[in-house]
């Protein structure tokens, strides 16, 4: 022990070990006389300690830190101690005259008022020295103790559950007030060591020697178990570990002649006690030689039995049974009634090793599929969490429609698949509790699970009915175990979570059905994308949606409006009724709506919606609902107020007004590099907006950004409306909206009554208004597209309001980024949750002062930001050696800091290099 080992066994390097490491002792047996002070308080109080078998000094340490100041602390080993502050050691042999001696000598008059031992033999390094048992180590201590000890002092000595175990606990007990066994948490509970405590020493005058003789003491002991033999099927359980140390049993090589294991009733003990079957005696030479039974494996295994497996021990046992059968020592057992036992030692033990093999392996399966089962429930865990930091939505881990094995939650195709379809129309609606346990035990989906056998289905009046009878259920189940609450915790959190999608999604349709009907209705969104001032040649049809829009005018696409409504409208129950009615029209179940239903559904209602439409917009979640409509409605409000506001101002204002006059009706910029600066925004601008509606489109709405096609330009530029021109215009101007400074100037215009749609309408009407572009040539047409653009007028504020949006959109990461930005937050929130459970753990460790608690913890702090501001690697400046440094020898001129010589050579050699190696693993590969 002086020595520290390599410790590699399984098992070995735990917790204490790295608490050890940690506070600096240099053992981890430190901790077991920390745990055993906490709970007797002996250190504390104490002036005198010897610790014999002291290397290499954990024990000395956690004594020196817990004694006063100025303790004497005297440690005794056959291993060397490496020195320690306060402490005095030396290398003696503790139950040698000469270590008593050392021992008085170094305490003088003193007495100890701690005598601990921590002794084993065998164990230290100093092995070859070693002659003593455990049990006469402990009683020498002991000795050692009642001479050095003060009165009502403490003696700490371990012991090994052993067969001298109860005879040494009644020697303490004459001599000791207090005896108490105990193993401290530390200790390992594959040892079988155990920790007595002896305290408030009696110290008689005289002590009968035979208690601290060796000889006398444990030669009373018998407990007849010395002889047992080890039980080859369950050697764990063999009595020799509880033993301790065995005094050189196992040294003892036994053999036996095999004819006599063919004899004994009690094979199983030959086995565990004999190392080798000879096949000595006429019988085994002539029978069991010859016999075909004894194969050369049996004979191998006879060879040596303490190297044999369980596999080995029954095949003998089953060779043993055969031969027995054979020669008519033992007959063949008759067939008996199956409920009766067989009374074959053998064949019993045959049938217990196969029986644990079974339960062993079923162990497995079952330990193993709580790992997978563990293992599904995180990830569905973490999917949640990165789906509740945005960073995934229900459809990327299939929770929109469909249930998570990819079935449809409310899916009818189920119970039909289940055979259960009947039993539904019975319309019976209980549900067998045991039944929804068991459901819920398989871990599997409440309603869609693929274990939902028939009798559980024909139950089902509908799935909704179900689901809401399970979740009564569920509430009120109170007998399930902790896994199932984990799994049902998961399911609702889904359940409420695909709940909060459909209603955020059926929102959104609703928000896009308003704008789609507002548009169709031809209301005036502003200018198209290249704001080339289009309007003017295409005053009419601007015109007309002007009108159009404040006239109110109704000549809006009702069939489309009504034709979305059914496509659309219903994009919930009754639109995934829809597709489902397609998709099984064999389930009797799904029955599709008739005609006359389906046109009943389609009718108009005052609303300008259809029936089926306004149904579904009649739900529930739709309440409180503020469409588009009536925010534009309230915003229009707003607007109105402000122009008057404006208009006050603009009454205050009317001088300045007419000094800007003229100012204010045409271009308002400063100087032509603004306005120069001001188009390239424009342009960004532009670009952004397409990118948002690329990347961003699925988080906003829907709608599809449509380039502007060279048709579609010349199209507006010189013909008359037709319907599709007129949609699509008008979605191109939805689309585009207010984001030129153009469109802006005029809808500022327009609000603050500076011009009137009349004027708007007249503006229209330019000598080009009417201009045919049939039979010009190309390149005309080409440099008109080109060069007639109107210069329509833009204001400052409107080039504020359109850079203020710019610098906002701006400001607005990326999909991407704002993706890797919560991946990070959440990476973040891992580590520091990680970091707050080691931190806990440190806390909650009884065995440490505040003090090391609060160093442990600073330690773990300090890592952490370690890892945090890891400092970058130094640069190493590549440096070729061409010009002045070719063959220039040391540091070439002008360079500082690392470097590295390359030249065109070594790339080609480096090149080649790579190219042989990947050659030749190809090669390989092909061999
Ligand atoms: C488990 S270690 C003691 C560890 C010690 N308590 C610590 O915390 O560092 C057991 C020690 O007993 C010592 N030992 C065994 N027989 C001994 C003997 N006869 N005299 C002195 N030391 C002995 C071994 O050398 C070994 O170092």
């Amino acid at each position: 022990m002086g020595k520290i080992q390599k410790k590699t066994g399984k098992g070995r390097l735990d917790k204490y070990y790295h608490m050890a490491k940690e506070q600096g002792y240099r053992a981890r047996s430190a901790f077991k006389l920390v745990q055993l002070n906490k709970k007797y308080n002996f250190l504390e109080r104490s002036k005198v300690l010897i610790d014999l078998c002291a290397a290499p000094g954990g024990w000395l340490q956690v004594a020196s830190k817990m004694m006063p100041v100025s303790s004497l602390i005297v440690g005794v080993d056959l291993a060397p101690i490496k020195p320690l502050p306060n402490v005095i050691t030396f290398v003696e042999d503790i139950t040698t005259e000469k270590c008593r001696a050392t021992l008085r000598s170094t305490l003088k008059t003193w007495k100890a008022d701690v005598v601990l031992h921590d002794g084993a033999p065998n164990v230290g390094a100093a092995w070859a020295q070693d002659a003593f048992t455990q049990s006469e180590l402990v009683l020498q201590s002991f000795k050692l103790a009642t001479e050095f000890l003060n009165k009502g002092g403490t003696f700490v000595t371990k012991v090994f559950r052993s067969k001298d175990y109860n005879n040494l606990m009644w020697i303490f007990q004459q001599l000791f007030k207090k005896v108490e066994a105990t193993k401290p948490p530390s200790s390992r509970n594959v040892s079988a060591e155990i920790f007595v405590v002896c305290r408030d020493f009696l110290a008689p005058k005289k002590i009968d020697p035979k208690f601290l003789d060796p000889k006398h003491v444990f030669s009373e002991i018998d407990t007849g178990m010395a002889s047992q033999p080890m039980d080859v099927f369950h050697p764990e359980k063999h009595k020799r570990q509880r033993e301790g140390y065995e005094d050189g049993n196992y040294t003892l090589h036994k053999t036996l002649d095999v004819w006599e294991f063919i004899n004994n009733p009690e094979p199983i003990t030959v086995l565990g006690s004999v190392n080798k079957f000879a096949f000595q005696s006429d019988e085994a030479k002539n029978v069991l030689l010859k016999s075909a039974e004894t194969t050369d494996e049996i004979k191998e295994c006879c060879e040596d039995l303490k190297v044999l497996g369980k596999k080995d021990f029954k095949n003998l046992l089953k060779w043993r049974t055969n031969i027995r059968l054979a020669i008519g020592l033992d007959k063949k057992p008759e067939p008996k009634p199956a409920a009766e036992e067989t009374v074959e030692v053998t064949a019993l033990d045959d049938i217990e090793a196969v029986e644990e093999h079974a339960t062993a392996a079923a162990a497995e399966e079952s330990r193993q599929d709580r790992v997978r089962r563990r293992q599904k429930n995180e990830r569905v865990q973490k999917n949640v969490q990165r789906m509740q930091l945005g960073m995934i939505i229900p459809t990327d881990i299939g929770l929109e429609q469909d249930g998570p094995d990819g079935q449809s939650l409310f899916s009818l195709t189920n119970i039909q698949k289940a055979g259960g379809l009947k039993v539904v129309r019975k319309g019976d609606t209980d549900i067998d509790p045991e039944e929804f346990n068991a459901e819920m035990d398989m871990g599997e989906d409440i309603v869609t699970g693929e274990h939902q056998d028939a009798k559980a289905i024909s139950k089902n009046k509908s799935k909704s009915m179900v689901k809401e009878d399970i979740d009564a259920q569920y509430v009120d189940d109170t007998v399930m175990d902790s896994d199932q609450d984990g799994d049902v915790e998961l399911m609702e959190d889904l359940d409420e979570m695909y709940e909060q999608y459909k209603e955020r999604q059926l929102e959104r349709d609703a928000k896009l059905r308003a704008k789609a009907k507002r548009e169709d209705k031809g209301e005036w969104k502003g200018f198209k994308r290249n704001g080339s001032g289009e309007e003017d040649s295409d005053s009419d049809s601007d015109s007309n949606n002007i009108n159009g829009a404040q006239q109110n005018d109704d000549t809006s696409d009702s069939d489309s409006d009504s034709g979305a409504d059914d496509e659309d409208g219903l994009p919930g129950a009754y639109g995934n009724n829809k597709k489902m009615i397609k998709k099984s029209s064999k389930n009797p179940l799904l029955v599709g709506l008739d005609d006359a239903e389906q046109a009943e559904l389609r009718k108009k209602t005052e609303s300008g919606l259809t029936k089926g439409a306004t149904m579904f917009f009649d739900q529930d979640m739709f309440k409180g609902l503020v469409g588009e409509d009536e925010e534009d409605d309230e915003e229009d409000d707003e607007a109105d107020d402000e122009s008057n506001d404006d208009e006050e101002d603009d009454e205050e204002d009317d001088d300045d007004d007419e000094e800007d006059a003229e100012e204010q009706e045409d271009v308002e910029m400063d100087s032509d590099e603004e306005i120069r600066q001001f188009r390239k925004d424009r342009k960004s601008l532009k670009r952004k907006a397409t990118e948002a509606a690329e990347g961003d489109g699925d988080e906003e709405d829907d709608i599809e950004m449509v380039p502007l096609g060279k048709e579609f330009e010349d199209d507006e530029m010189w013909d008359g409306e037709s319907d599709e021109e007129d949609s699509r215009k008008r979605k191109q101007i939805s689309e585009y909206s207010l984001i030129t400074a153009e469109a802006m100037t005029l809808a500022q215009s327009l609000v603050n009554k500076k011009m009137t749609k009349t004027d708007l309408i007249d503006q229209g009407f330019t000598k080009q208004a009417f201009n045919e572009k049939d039979g010009l040539p190309a390149w005309f047409l080409e440099d008109e597209e080109h060069h007639n653009v109107p210069n329509l007028p833009i204001t400052k504020e409107a080039v504020q309001v359109i850079r203020d949006r710019m610098k906002a959109l701006d400001a607005r990461p990326i999909k991407k980024i704002a993706e890797a930005k919560a991946r990070k937050k959440y990476r973040t929130a891992q580590k520091l949750i990680k970091l707050q459970k080691k931190a806990d753990a440190i806390n909650d460790t009884d065995d440490i002062s505040e003090k090391e608690k609060s160093i442990g913890i600073a330690k773990l702090l300090a890592k952490a930001a370690g890892a945090k501001n890891k400092k970058p690697k130094k640069e190493v400046k590549l440096v070729v050696a061409k010009g002045q440094n070719k063959g220039a020898k040391g540091r070439p001129k002008g360079v500082k800091g690392r470097y590295k010589m390359v030249d065109s050579r070594m790339k080609k050699e480096m090149r080649a290099t790579k190219r042989i190696t990947k050659k030749a693993k190809g090669s390989n590969r092909r061999k």
